[in-house]
């Protein structure tokens, strides 16, 4: 999104205008000393048949001076629609046009947009000044989230339409100036706190700071995460791990490593597991304010909070809105009387984005009274207010009612609103312009290419991902267990591969030993991959919003700090199956290989990852994925037939099957040269012959290679085209990331 600073003489100038052309005006030299939009009591008779009606006044000059954020024309729409406020004024007017011939004209010619279905927010003009908190109510799907997300920029391509400009005044500085998420401008708090759950909060602090103003020495971060910690109430929480809210007991881990003893210690031992919603609402706050944001977005930040917790978080957002002198603008669910006293400003919105008030807070019930729904003395304003915009979807009666008032109250928003003339319209698109030409300002010095910050950010991001494994306890001891028990288990179903036993008569266990291993080890690293991977998504796409950090340098702190570890495991079983078997592969043969076949499947979970947006996607689409590169992968244990020839389409799928490479590579190892004993009569050593499918009567190693369709096959080769796999797999997750995540639209 690009919001603009526009110089204070524009809107100077703009002021003298609107005050020449709005009779309404005198009304501000009554109201001068009130700082806030306005709705004005004074009468003015409209429409023939329409009793008083009040109109919005906006204090113009004094909001002007204050600065603010302000949208001119901003809509969602589901088709394109070049649309105006003015226009939609008309639509619901049905009177004679007052509006530009321009606007008729597009109005002609997007019938589809008067829809209201073509709306998921009607285009409106509007303004929040600095210093204020302003909440956006609505019943459920009125399309808040929508009108937050266009603000922030935040709107995902694909399939809607955002139209509008979004200018940001700051009341002092005379240039403009391009304001975005990357750049640390705008800071957007999602519904969703999402972190690194084996982190604390000074460590997650710490990373944002160290990414986030790069230029900042070290200690003057440490001393910004210890300011933000203590203003926003986290100091007694800031060495303990956040946890993750989803899982039962608050994050898991039973503690203990890369330095979280001290900190779980600090924190008060065990009964520190995990952040509490509100410590957590708290920490995503200060993670939004790392920089010096300038204006601050908030989507329903008390979901899930009780009513204290609800109370304390919009407080502190209203807090901060006024001392950085910045407008904060929050969606809010059904807020209590004490939340909604806590608003200096609000927005009501109707289902479709049909925007009812935009404006002072105090002035509402008197600009509601005017138009004929006086709030009751006993009710909460915003629960009246809602009720105001819900329709009834149960009563078909009712519910057209509801809609007729809510198009009334549409309406009469849009006519009051004195800044929706036609001329202030012009306004904006001459500030669109001033948008337009004011691209190139604002460069994100994070973009620039620079070898120590590069190495900086790697470090960082290394770091935080070693962290978030290796606390991780309790599934380490689980993995360490499993590859343990299952390589003595393997070892247990396949007795006839052991030294004591007759070699040929274990060719075909031998076989299935070395796949099982495969698939065993494949499984638990691809899995793992995944869930981590789809854990962390939340966390990457917001600091990739900000472009805190490039995917390469995101995966490669992945790929250093997670596969060593995944590796480790392929290696405790490699060795203990070594050790309980009569396998004749080397000890670092099968190390070597299990290794690089467990590291292929990271990458292809990375790959798997890099293109699924949640975590439900990453495992619908991991699990199929990882069936048919086993079931290709698998060599048949009744041998090969050479005669067929072979499914190309099979084939080719093979080549991306890390199970088939190690197998092949496993088993060439061990059956290359392989003699049988010889040392029994003819009978006995016949006897002694494999007879199963394929396998049947083979007498040496090469010729169970040859029968397994492996004759010329070669371990190194083999290996080497793993190795290319595992390359071409990351470089897949590097593009998924860098151009598979979501794009964000321009307004
Ligand atoms: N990408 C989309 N395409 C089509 N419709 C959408 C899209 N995103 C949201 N909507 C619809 O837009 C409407 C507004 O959604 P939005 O999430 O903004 O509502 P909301 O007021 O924030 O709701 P809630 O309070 O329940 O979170 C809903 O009817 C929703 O189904």
């Amino acid at each position: 999104m690009h919001v603009t600073l526009v110089p204070d003489d524009v809107f100077k100038e703009e002021t003298a205008l609107l005050r020449m052309n709005t009779a309404l005006m005198i009304q501000l030299l009554i109201g001068a000393c009130a700082l806030q939009y306005r709705y004005s009591h004074a009468a003015e008779k409209v429409d023939n048949n329409e009793t008083t009606s009040t109109s919005i006044n906006e204090e113009h000059s004094t909001h002007y001076e204050r600065g603010g954020l302000r949208w001119c024309n901003l809509g969602v729409s589901v088709t394109s629609c070049p649309l105006t406020t003015a226009a939609m004024l008309d639509k619901y007017s049905n009177a004679a046009s007052t509006i530009d011939s321009i606007y008729d004209d597009i109005t002609k010619n997007n019938d589809h947009c008067l829809e209201d279905s073509s709306w998921l927010l009607h285009p409106t003009s509007g303004y929040v000044p600095r210093g204020s908190l302003c909440g956006i109510i609505g019943p459920s799907g009125a399309g808040k989230t929508t009108f937050l997300n266009s603000l922030g920029g935040a709107t995902v391509n694909g399939g809607l339409h955002v139209t509008g400009t979004i200018y940001y005044d700051d009341g002092e500085q005379q240039q403009s100036q391009r304001l975005s998420q990357q750049n640390g401008d705008i800071a957007y708090l999602s519904q969703h706190d999402n972190f690194f759950a084996m982190l604390t909060p000074r460590e997650t602090l710490e990373f944002a700071a160290k990414l986030q103003n790069q230029n900042k020495k070290i200690d003057d971060n440490k001393e910004l995460v210890e300011k933000k910690l203590s203003s926003l109430g986290l100091l007694h929480v800031a060495d303990r791990r956040i946890g993750d809210r989803t899982k039962l007991d608050g994050g898991g881990g039973g503690g203990g490593g890369f330095g979280l003893k001290k900190a779980t210690k600090r924190a008060g031992g065990g009964a520190a597991s995990g952040l509490s919603g509100g410590e957590r609402r708290r920490l995503s706050v200060a993670l939004e304010l790392m920089t010096e944001p300038k204006i601050f977005l908030a989507d329903e930040p008390t979901t899930g909070l009780d009513s204290s917790q609800a109370g304390k978080v919009v407080n502190l957002i209203s807090k901060l809105a006024k001392d950085r002198n910045i407008p904060s603008i929050c969606t809010l669910h059904q807020p209590k009387s004490s939340i909604w006293k806590m608003l200096d400003e609000f927005i009501l919105l109707a289902p479709g984005g049909k925007m009812c008030y935009a404006g002072n807070r105090n002035d509402a019930t008197a600009y509601f009274k005017e138009i004929g729904y006086e709030c009751p003395h006993d009710t909460n304003p915003a629960e009246w207010f809602i009720d105001l915009v819900t329709i009834d979807t149960d009563d078909l009666e009712q519910g057209t009612k509801d809609i007729d008032r809510i198009n009334f109250l549409h309406h009469r928003f849009l006519k009051s609103c004195t800044s929706l003339h036609a001329g202030d319209e012009q306004a904006c698109l001459d500030k669109q312009q001033l948008a337009t030409n004011s691209k190139d300002a604002g460069t994100d010095n994070r973009k620039m290419f620079s070898i120590s910050r590069t190495l900086q950010r790697f470090g960082a991001l290394f770091q935080r991902s070693l962290r978030q494994n290796i606390r991780n306890t309790r599934v380490l001891m689980l993995r360490l267990g499993a590859a343990v028990l299952q390589a003595k288990l393997f070892a247990s179903i396949f007795k006839s591969v052991r030294h004591d036993k007759s070699l040929t008569k274990s060719i075909a266990d031998r076989v299935a030993l070395l796949t099982y291993g495969c698939i065993n080890l494949s499984i638990m690293a691809l899995m793992k991959t995944l869930d981590l991977f789809a854990k962390e998504r939340g966390v990457v796409l917001r600091e990739q919003m900000r472009s805190s950090y490039s995917s390469l340098e995101y995966l490669l702190a992945k790929v250093f700090a997670e596969m060593p570890l995944d590796a480790s495991f392929a290696l405790i079983f490699a060795s203990v199956l070594k050790k309980l078997t009569g396998l004749r592969s080397s000890m670092g043969t099968l190390m070597k290989t299990y290794c690089l076949m467990t590291i292929s499947s990271v990458s292809l979970g990375f790959a798997i990852g890099s293109i699924a947006s949640t975590a439900e996607t990453a495992m619908a689409l991991g699990v199929p994925v990882l069936v048919i590169l086993m079931v290709v992968g698998v060599i048949n244990p009744s041998g090969v037939n050479t005669d067929e020839a072979p499914n190309l389409v099979m084939e080719w799928i093979k080549l991306f099957s890390p199970i088939k490479w190690a197998i092949e590579a496993l088993v060439t190892a061990e059956f290359r040269g392989m003699t049988f004993e010889k040392d029994r009569d003819f009978w006995g050593n016949l006897k002694e012959l494999p007879r199963m499918g394929g396998l049947a009567m083979v007498r040496d190693g090469d010729e169970v290679l040859d029968a397994l369709g492996l004759g010329n096959a070669n371990y190194n080769k083999i290996m080497s085209n793993l190795a290319k796999l595992t390359g071409s797999f990351l470089m897949f997750s590097w593009m998924g990331l860098a151009f598979g995540g979501p794009k964000f639209q321009q307004t």
